[in-house]
């Protein structure tokens, strides 16, 4: 799979890379944040027609995402979002390169990620797939029914098919909501802790519609696709990483570097790999989670260009960092099962010192000692296991820290079987 990463300039027009002088392709473009069940629908029915066609696989994708780039412009008087906000931001569910794995695992011939700014978005949709079709050969257009594209989102599916049947030169394949159905979620989501221990429930399960009807009103809800990222950054925001999971059709995972903690958990007994704030992935909700620690190794230096074939003012083309796969493989020797805890560490907690709020991990390595410091590291959360909470003494808290490694062993052996 080839990746080429574009700057629109500074008039919004990108120098598209010619693919192929012969292939035709078949495109999707879209944000696709957790690559969640829903989003790998739409690829795959991209990568299947692609190959009944003989045609190249194509997703577009915009990172930043629109949606930042507008909310930030709208609250800072039109401006761009600038380059320092570009990175970690706090409610994205994925990283782009992650994104950009998953995508080469379902079959996805090339990505374009395109770096989303104002002036790119200022372009009709008219004008957008006219490139498509002229500078990338696209000879269809897959989009869900709900997607838009192009100046003030006007390029919904009804006028992108009006347009295809004006111009007869692409046709526009709609891919019906996935899953199995709708929900709500409230509009602002507040972290929730849950009540206790192990997964909690749906709130909604229960209710009878008026119930439901009060409820939704209450926490100023939004209908959803079940099958959505804002369903799945509610759910994690509640604790609820089974439902989430079964949305996203794969683990859900945080990624960060190793950074020193206190060095008090090698004293009790569980020493910890402790997550930079810089990490990438939306943080669940505080509490203890069974899941798992994948080592990813050293970060690559952004001077190592060996991924790096070919470059320009606004074109770099990449390839996947296929080492990534290997590490992250079930039963990989960089993967251990893993105790995870969110919180700030109440137990040590005094009126002089409060300690931040930190996604650390215990790996559950039997002897081996694993010296993790300064490795990027992968954080799979499969289970909610407990809220956090102060404990008496440092000794009642390692008692429970041994219950925490028992039932994440377990959990993490389960899950594979
Ligand atoms: C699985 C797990 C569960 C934890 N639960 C709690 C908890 O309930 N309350 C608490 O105060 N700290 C909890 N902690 C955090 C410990 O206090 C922390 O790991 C220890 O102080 C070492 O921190 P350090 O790595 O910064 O030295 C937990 C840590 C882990 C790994
Ligand atoms: N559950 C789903 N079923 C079918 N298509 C979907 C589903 N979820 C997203 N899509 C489609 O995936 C493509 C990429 O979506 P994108 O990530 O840009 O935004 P989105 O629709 O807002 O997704 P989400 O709501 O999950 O953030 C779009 O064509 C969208 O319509």
């Amino acid at each position: 799979m080839k990746i080429s990463r574009l700057e629109p300039d500074a008039s919004g027009i990108v120098n598209w890379p010619t693919l192929s002088t012969t292939k035709k392709c078949v495109v999707t473009v879209g944000v696709f944040d957790g690559m969640h069940r829903g989003h790998q629908a739409v690829i795959q029915r991209v990568v299947q027609l692609a190959h009944q066609q003989g045609d190249f696989a194509v997703v577009i994708l915009f990172d930043p995402s629109p949606k930042r780039v507008h909310s930030y412009a709208a609250s800072h008087s039109g401006a761009e979002l600038p380059d320092q906000e570009l990175r970690n931001h706090e409610d994205e569910l994925m990283a782009a390169s992650e994104r950009i794995r998953l995508m080469k695992q379902l079959g996805v011939d090339w990505v374009l990620s395109i770096s989303y700014n104002l002036a790119f978005a200022a372009k009709s949709f008219r004008y957008f797939i006219g490139t498509l079709v002229g500078k990338l050969g696209m000879r269809t257009l897959v989009l869900g029914r709900d997607a838009t594209m192009g100046a003030g989102r006007s390029g919904n599916v009804q006028a992108v098919e009006e347009l295809s049947q004006a111009t007869g030169v692409f046709t526009l394949d709609i891919v019906d909501d996935a899953g199995p159905g709708y929900t709500w979620v409230p509009q602002i989501v507040h972290q929730q802790v849950p009540d206790g221990p192990g997964e909690p429930s749906d709130p909604l399960v229960e209710m009878s519609k008026a119930e439901m009807r009060a409820w939704t009103k209450a926490h100023a809800c939004k209908k959803v696709r079940m099958w959505s990222s804002s369903n799945v950054r509610y759910l994690l925001a509640s604790g609820r990483i089974h439902a989430a999971n079964a949305v996203l059709g794969h683990t859900y995972a945080v990624e960060g570097e190793v950074v020193h903690g206190e060095k008090r958990g090698r004293e009790l007994g569980y020493p910890t790999a402790n997550v930079s704030q810089e990490h990438e992935g939306y943080m669940p909700v505080d509490g203890v989670y069974a899941g798992w620690l994948v080592d990813l190794g050293k970060p690559r230096q952004d001077s190592d260009s060996d991924n790096q074939s070919q470059s320009d003012n606004h074109t770099q083309t990449l390839t996947a960092d296929p080492g990534h796969d290997v590490r992250l493989a079930s039963g990989s020797v960089w993967r251990w099962p893993a105790a995870i805890s969110i919180g700030t560490k109440e137990t040590f907690a005094s009126e002089g010192k409060q300690y931040e709020r930190v996604l650390e991990v215990n790996a559950i390595a039997g002897d081996n000692w694993l010296d993790l410091y300064g490795h990027r590291v992968r954080v799979e959360f499969l289970s909610y296991l407990r809220p956090q909470k102060k404990y008496p003494d440092a000794d009642a808290l390692v008692k429970q820290l041994a219950q925490d490694a028992a039932d994440s062993l377990r959990i993490a052996q389960e899950s594979v079987g």
